[in-house]
């Protein structure tokens, strides 16, 4: 078998396109331009090719886009008051802080500063909790790229066995809630399925991963899902973005396309979904601020 691939890059295009289309109408109906304001601080190379990305994707889809570039010196109280100036602006609809930040910073502080209703990055509590409960406000980006990811190429999550490698508060743990909550009309990117998550502690990471229909690897490790962690037939989906000797390479063993039934490659599965899903959700800002 040699795996189906999940292309994010041709999906991407095609809901970024969907995106164009409903900023062009809405401005054409007098209503507001949404607008994202990126930040970055300090010159981690990795952060400043997403953030150039961002700021295409956005400009090509019609919405009015910042980049706010600081020192990797500056301070949390000079970064605390660029935040404070982009919640009072109100051409800003989005707000993304780009993560990792220097370590003289207090990520979290900086996170919760963000006011809920331009958190298109779904990090502030107050977001979480109401992801938590069923009522979300903003899906996260990654989460909410692989969702569609599966969904849009006939892998409804809905019944399935899901295993997800990886706990963190930006990928694991939001994706893990959203795929096992009950499918509403206010969530309906609850997934409906029954869903592990595995770890650094997880005893027979292989047995616990052979397990799954649908495997998601969100680890960062480089080849961490090798073929016999994968049942024939399943479904694989590679949230890694890691650099190795200059190159961006998931977190999926090549070997692991001849087993799986379909795969999203890296580059162009994840990563181009997650930046659809951001401008998806700073048109979602326009609406919910400015009506
Ligand atoms: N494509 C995209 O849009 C995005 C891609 N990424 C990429 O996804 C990957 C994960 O990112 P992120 O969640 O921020 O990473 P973190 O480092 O914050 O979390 C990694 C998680 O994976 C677990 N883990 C690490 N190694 C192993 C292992 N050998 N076996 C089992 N579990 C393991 C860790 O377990 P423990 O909790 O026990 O330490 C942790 O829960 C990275 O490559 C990142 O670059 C991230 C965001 C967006
Ligand atoms: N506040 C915040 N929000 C984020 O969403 C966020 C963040 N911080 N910090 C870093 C991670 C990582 N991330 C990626 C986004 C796009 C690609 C992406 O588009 N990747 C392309 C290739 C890009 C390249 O050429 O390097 C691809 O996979 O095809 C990857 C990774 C968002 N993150
Ligand atoms: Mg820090």
């Amino acid at each position: 078998m040699t795996a189906t691939r999940l292309d994010g890059k041709a999906l991407g295009q095609t809901m970024r396109a969907e995106v164009a289309a409903e900023v062009a109408a809405r401005v054409a109906a007098g209503k507001s331009r949404p607008g994202l304001a990126a930040v970055i601080v300090g010159d981690n190379p990795a952060s400043h090719v997403y953030v150039r990305n961002k700021h295409k994707a956005c400009t090509d889809a019609g919405l009015a886009t910042w980049v706010h570039t600081l020192p990797a010196t500056t301070t949390q109280a000079e970064l605390l008051a660029l935040v404070a100036r982009l919640n009072a602006d109100p051409a800003v609809h989005g707000i993304l802080v780009q993560l990792p930040l220097p370590k003289q910073i207090d990520e979290d502080a900086v996170l919760r500063a963000v006011t809920p209703a331009k958190d298109v990055d779904c990090f502030h509590p107050e977001n979480v909790g109401l992801l938590a409960v069923g009522h979300p406000r903003y899906y996260p980006c990654t989460p909410h790229g692989v969702f569609h990811l599966l969904a849009r190429n006939g892998f409804d999550p809905a019944g399935k066995e899901v295993v997800i490698v990886g706990r963190s508060n930006i990928v694991g743990k939001p994706l893990a809630l959203m795929l096992a909550q009950k499918r509403t009309a206010a969530n309906p990117a609850g997934g409906d399925a029954t869903v592990t998550i595995a770890h650094t502690r997880t005893a027979d990471l292989t047995a616990v991963c052979r397990r799954a229909d649908i495997l998601v690897a969100a680890a960062g490790v480089p080849r961490v899902v090798t073929p016999e962690m994968v049942r024939p037939g399943a479904v694989v989906v590679d949230v890694g973005t890691n650099s190795m000797d200059g190159k961006l390479v998931g977190d999926v063993h090549e070997g692991v396309a001849a087993v799986a039934a379909a795969l999203s490659p890296v580059p162009g599965g994840v990563g181009p979904m997650t930046i659809t899903m951001l401008l998806v959700n700073t048109l979602a800002a326009a609406e919910h601020i400015d009506g």
